[in-house]
């Protein structure tokens, strides 16, 4: 994988349309382009379009109003700028008005910290959008190096995952750190530190061996799903394959479908296909994320229940001693926000440069923001331990 750093096709989030619509500069917003690690030849921006197809139940039942709500608008690019120059539709009053229900984690640091005062902080982490930012080319998404000396700091300090839709694999490959615990397939596939009383009362744990030779404990309750996940995602590369820009990733215990470089018109027809695929497959469900269809079992699993796991896995279940943190742009991160919401043990933290309903608490605008907010984090850490603090 070609990981030298280079220019993205970066992506914003949908703006809501009303009032005081300003455009601003890109700049304004936050996002650092030189930041970003992509390689020219292989992630450069593709823009695949094709035909139209059949309509029905896609429309009526809302799939396609969800497919268009989770379709960021394009940069656009200022006439007579360069490729790194580009304007976004940005409604700031909006932004702000939503910022005063979740406010920036950035800006109610001091008071996170006070939070966890005398408290362990756990740290979960989101990949796509969160760590790295959303571009065209799901293969092309990868961290910066400040970021990932950063996610390394923050693992010296703090139990920190990564919680991913990505196959554990993908994304370990993505954030190649071997300090962090991995949940990936949606929380589907988690390592970590299971023990084996853990593992009696779950009898989805499962004994392997890492490439090392070494015994590892994973945690995998759709187990039983291999082989039809592979059937369908076979099925969905053959559906999609006259769709030009459609992408299917296989995710071992999901798959994903990806819209993000299709024609507009063309959704209807993979949305379309996608769901009468899954007519076949009453196990398997479809949940929408950033302008991706992702494939599911239909299973009482996600990232919710998979952080709980990993509480629970670490011994960190007591919410008088421990403060667990999860930072996620996307809708499958609200499972994990709801949960820390509900009992009422721990903070979301939303990754949104625009209005969001959402159970997070607070909110950072961008990868860059979560950047600034881990590194203060780690910085506070520390300053506290030089003073003799645990
Ligand atoms: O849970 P996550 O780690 O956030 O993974 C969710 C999906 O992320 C990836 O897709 C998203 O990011 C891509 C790269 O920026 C972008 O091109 C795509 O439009 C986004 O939906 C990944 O490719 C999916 O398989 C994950 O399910």
């Amino acid at each position: 994988m070609d990981m030298k750093s280079s220019h993205a096709s970066l992506l914003t989030d949908p703006v809501p349309v009303n009032k005081s619509r300003l455009r601003m500069h890109s700049s304004l917003l936050g996002y650092s382009q030189q930041d970003s690690p992509l390689s020219p030849g292989k992630c450069s921006r593709s823009n695949s379009r094709k035909s139209t197809g059949s309509v029905d139940d896609v429309r009526s039942n809302g799939w396609l109003d969800a497919m268009k709500a989770s379709s960021p608008p394009r940069k656009k690019l200022l006439k007579g700028s360069s490729a790194q120059v580009a304007s976004i539709d940005f409604d700031i009053e909006d932004y702000f008005s939503w910022m005063l229900e979740y406010p920036s984690a950035l800006d109610s640091f001091e008071k996170i910290i006070d939070l966890a005062k005398n408290k362990k902080i756990a740290m979960f982490l989101d990949y796509d959008g969160t760590l790295s930012p959303i571009v065209d080319d799901p293969d092309c998404a990868f961290m910066s190096e400040s970021m990932r000396t950063t996610v390394r700091s923050v693992a010296k300090y703090f139990p920190t995952a990564i919680i991913s839709g990505r196959s554990r694999d993908k994304v370990f490959d993505l954030v190649k750190l071997t300090e962090l615990y991995y949940a990936g397939s949606h929380g589907m596939d988690i390592i970590g530190p299971i023990s084996s009383t853990l593992c009696k009362s779950h009898p989805d744990c499962v004994k392997s061996t890492d490439q090392e030779g070494n015994e590892i404990t994973l945690f995998q309750p759709a187990r039983e799903f291999l082989p039809m996940i592979d059937e369908v995602f076979r099925t969905l590369v053959e559906i999609t394959k006259d769709i030009e820009g459609a992408k299917v990733e296989n995710h071992k215990f999901c798959a994903s479908v990806h819209y993000r470089n299709v024609e507009e018109t063309n959704w209807t027809t993979i949305g379309q296909r996608v769901h009468d695929v899954l007519k076949d497959y009453p196990r398997l469900r479809s949940t929408h994320g950033r302008k991706v269809l992702e494939v599911r079992p239909v299973i009482d699993w996600n990232k919710g229940k998979a952080v709980e796991f990993l509480l629970e896995s670490l011994g960190l279940t007591d919410s008088n001693d421990v403060l667990p943190l999860y930072i996620g742009d996307d809708t499958t991160d609200e499972d994990a926000f709801k949960v820390l919401r509900e009992s009422n043990h721990g903070y979301g933290i939303l990754v949104s440069s625009v209005r969001k309903e959402s159970n997070a608490f607070f909110s950072l605008r961008d990868p860059n923001e979560v950047m600034k907010f881990l590194q203060l984090l780690v910085n506070w850490k520390r300053q506290e331990r030089k003073h003799g603090k645990k």
